[in-house]
């Protein structure tokens, strides 16, 4: 059997665990593909020293894996959205498979290149780019094949979850555990990518074109980090029930399609809750088969080169049966024709209930001007907390509300920290029952 032959671009974090997870496991690889697996070349700028690259072809330049004529599948894991562009449209332009571990790219230049990959009947696939190694893609566009999506709700970043949990389970500050998680692979080239929703804003983006068939809309997605997060909101929301957690959540509505990233609180006694360190999971609800949960590492050299690898299986497997890749690329059919124009809607429009904390001045009347505010934008109050009083000092107010609409909220908001009583700007965040129902 002829074999598949790969070219390696980059040998970084995820490009060291695909190369040596395709070596260590050739033998179990080929007889899954029917053929070997071979790597063809390895481009890199600096050395792996996980890797022993003896006796194979190496270069400093990706685009020469991009025109190499023995190479069948570019595997693009440099990271980064204009080199990573240019390197795999170079590929497809020469008639290669791509298989790609990067979502910024996907979700920022993905229509284009599917465009391309259709015009030249060549694949691109990316399992890896969203949750690492849990096989999401895969599920949501052929296991869930039969369904209409209602909502799709995760934990999409391994690195934010990571420093979420140990700051709140150890009480280290988010610098110290930042570090650990970059050390260990897990980051991004720009953590604030991490940290500020930015990559799972990018994971979301293509879950939703996914789940719904609509184009890639990253600039579309609103994104709140978790920065502002404090210990204190981690202790009232645990007092409440409630764990908080970094969401990408995306729900299809009368009005068009939610696309968000935010802190979000979510009922302790819910899968996702218990979602701990690294791990990711995404909650998907289908009309047919209702609930269902995807869980495992999110990221990390190993994971995420199990997805990596899976994604060159495929190929290979599609190269053998020598006809135009079965599955579409994002799961609906053609290329323009097919996907809808279901409208992302703008987050003042979404749908919550909220969590608020305040600090006000201890006097008679303030929370009673707050509630009126909020009754005055119809939302009605769920719970509420108000911590003790010392002398002279400003009292934390903490409250839960129904759901509303966050235009409402916006506005309540602004009136509440206009009062000459209340200290600062309030915290918001919202709070998500994950109801199987909703
Ligand atoms: N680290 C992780 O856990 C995960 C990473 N990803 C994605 O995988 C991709 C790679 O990420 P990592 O391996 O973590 O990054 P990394 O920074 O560890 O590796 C990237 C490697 O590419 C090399 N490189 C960059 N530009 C190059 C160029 N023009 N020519 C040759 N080499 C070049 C760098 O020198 C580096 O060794 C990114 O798109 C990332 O978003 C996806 C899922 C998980
Ligand atoms: N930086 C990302 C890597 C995987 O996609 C994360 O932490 O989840
Ligand atoms: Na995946």
């Amino acid at each position: 059997m002829k074999p598949v032959r790969v070219g390696i671009c980059g040998l970084g974090t995820v490009g060291g665990g695909t190369f040596n997870v395709l070596t260590r496991n050739a033998d179990d690889i080929a007889r899954r593909a029917g053929r070997p697996i071979v790597i063809e070349q390895v481009a890199y700028r600096t050395p792996n020293p996980e890797c022993d690259l003896t006796g194979l072809k190496t270069t400093a330049d990706v685009f020469e894996v991009a025109t190499n004529p023995d190479v069948d599948v570019l595997v693009e894991l440099i990271g980064g959205y204009d080199v990573a562009r240019e390197l795999v449209l170079t590929a497809i332009e020469h008639g290669k498979h791509v298989v790609t571990a990067n979502k910024a790219l996907i979700a920022v230049h993905g229509n284009e290149i599917f465009e391309a990959a259709h015009a030249k009947g060549v694949i691109v696939a990316f399992e890896a780019a969203v949750a690492g190694g849990i096989p999401v893609i895969k599920s949501l566009r052929e296991g869930l094949g039969a369904n209409r999506i209602e909502w799709v709700a995760g934990i999409i970043n391994g690195t934010g979850n990571y420093i979420l949990t140990h700051m709140r389970d150890e009480g280290r500050a988010f610098e110290d555990v930042l570090a650990e998680a970059q050390a260990l692979g897990y980051a991004e080239a720009d953590p604030t990518f991490d940290v500020e929703g930015i990559d799972a804003a990018h994971k979301l983006t293509i879950l939703a074109s996914i789940a719904y068939g609509v184009p890639l809309q990253f600039e579309k997605a609103y994104t709140e980090g978790i920065s502002r997060v404090t210990a204190e909101d981690v202790e009232q929301a645990d007092n409440l029930g409630y764990v908080i957690k970094h969401l990408g959540i995306s729900k299809r509505t009368d009005l068009g399609l939610e696309l968000r990233v935010h802190p979000t609180l979510i009922p302790k006694e819910r899968l996702l809750a218990n979602v701990h360190g690294v791990k990711n999971a995404i909650a998907v609800m289908g009309d047919a088969v209702g609930p269902t949960l995807y869980y495992g590492a999110g990221a990390g050299a190993e994971p995420t080169a199990s997805s990596v690898v899976a994604d060159i299986l495929d190929v290979a497997r599609d190269i053998a049966t020598d006809h135009h890749y079965r599955v579409p690329y994002l799961a609906f059919s053609g290329i323009s024709e097919d996907v809808s124009q279901l409208p992302i809607m703008p987050m003042e429009e979404i749908h919550s209930a909220y969590y608020l904390r305040l600090l006000a001045v201890d006097r008679p009347g303030v929370l009673a001007r707050v509630a009126t505010i909020l009754s005055e934008q119809g939302i009605s109050i769920e719970a509420l907390i108000q911590k003790e009083a010392t002398e002279g000092e400003l009292v934390p107010i903490i409250l839960m509300t129904h759901r509303t609409v966050e235009k409402q909220m916006n506005e309540a908001i602004r009136q509440i920290e206009a009062m000459a009583d209340i200290a600062g700007p309030v915290t918001r965040i919202r709070v998500e029952s994950l109801d199987e129902q909703e």
